[in-house]
């Protein structure tokens, strides 16, 4: 994070890319000003959550005005480094590695998968989504000096080649394996898993309905 801005909660920083891709729709429809309400039924994120997010980054809200589009898009930009395009590595091209290829995050460019690694004949030396993929040998010779990997390779595999991705000096993780990785303290990961995040919805469904 930028030294020169306020530290924000971890929760409010995983909310940045969200707001920040409404409010860049809000300016290109040519729109001046918004509303946290408005924010919230857009993003469905809490209003109360919306303003005391927007609070950590001096988007002060008035009462009747809203906020100042072009300040937050500003803010935005700065924050999460919009200039700069981060260079992703996949891990694993099966069902769900082919859609993230194939997606390849085309509406956030900040981010953008530049290579894929696979152990399958038929997909080494292939392109997917226009990505090449390599063969998991070629991990240490073709990774150079990108920061982030996405795991989505079977969950037996993937400790062994989070071992690999450290020490080649990775920094964040975004694991879609079941496996709970243990990295160093200074390696980030996201762990997502999507049978949890059903159950939970079904959970909360259940005994809370939609409120
Ligand atoms: N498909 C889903 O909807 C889904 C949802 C949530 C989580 N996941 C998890 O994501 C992971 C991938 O799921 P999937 O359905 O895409 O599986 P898949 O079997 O379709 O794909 C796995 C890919 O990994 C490759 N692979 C195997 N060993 C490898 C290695 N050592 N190095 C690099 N690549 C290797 C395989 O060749 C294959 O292409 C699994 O851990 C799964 O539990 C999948």
């Amino acid at each position: 994070m930028n030294n020169e801005q306020p530290k924000i909660p971890q929760a409010t920083a995983k909310r940045l890319p969200l707001y920040y891709r409404f409010l860049k729709n809000l300016h290109a429809s040519g729109k001046q000003r918004v509303s946290s309400a408005e924010l919230s039924e857009a993003v469905k994120v809490d209003s109360a959550t919306i303003r005391r997010d927007f609070s950590y980054f001096g988007a002060l809200g008035k009462k009747g005005y809203g906020y100042n589009v072009n300040y937050l898009l500003s803010f935005f930009r700065k924050t999460l480094d919009q200039d700069e395009t981060t260079e992703v590595a996949l891990f694993g091209v099966g069902n769900l590695g082919t859609a993230f290829l194939n997606y390849n995050f085309s509406k956030n460019n900040n981010t953008k998968i530049v290579m894929a690694f696979d152990v399958d004949p038929d997909k080494v030396g292939t392109e997917v989504g226009g990505v090449p993929v390599y063969h998991l040998n070629e991990l240490e010779e073709k990774l150079g000096g990108i920061t982030v990997a996405i795991l989505t390779v079977p969950a037996q595999v993937a400790q062994p080649i989070t071992d690999r991705l450290v020490q080649k000096g990775i920094k964040g993780i975004l694991n879609f394996t079941p496996a709970r990785l243990h990295v160093p303290e200074h390696i980030r990961v996201h762990h997502i898993d999507l049978a949890v995040e059903l159950q939970s919805l079904v959970y909360f469904l259940k005994h809370y309905g939609n409120e």
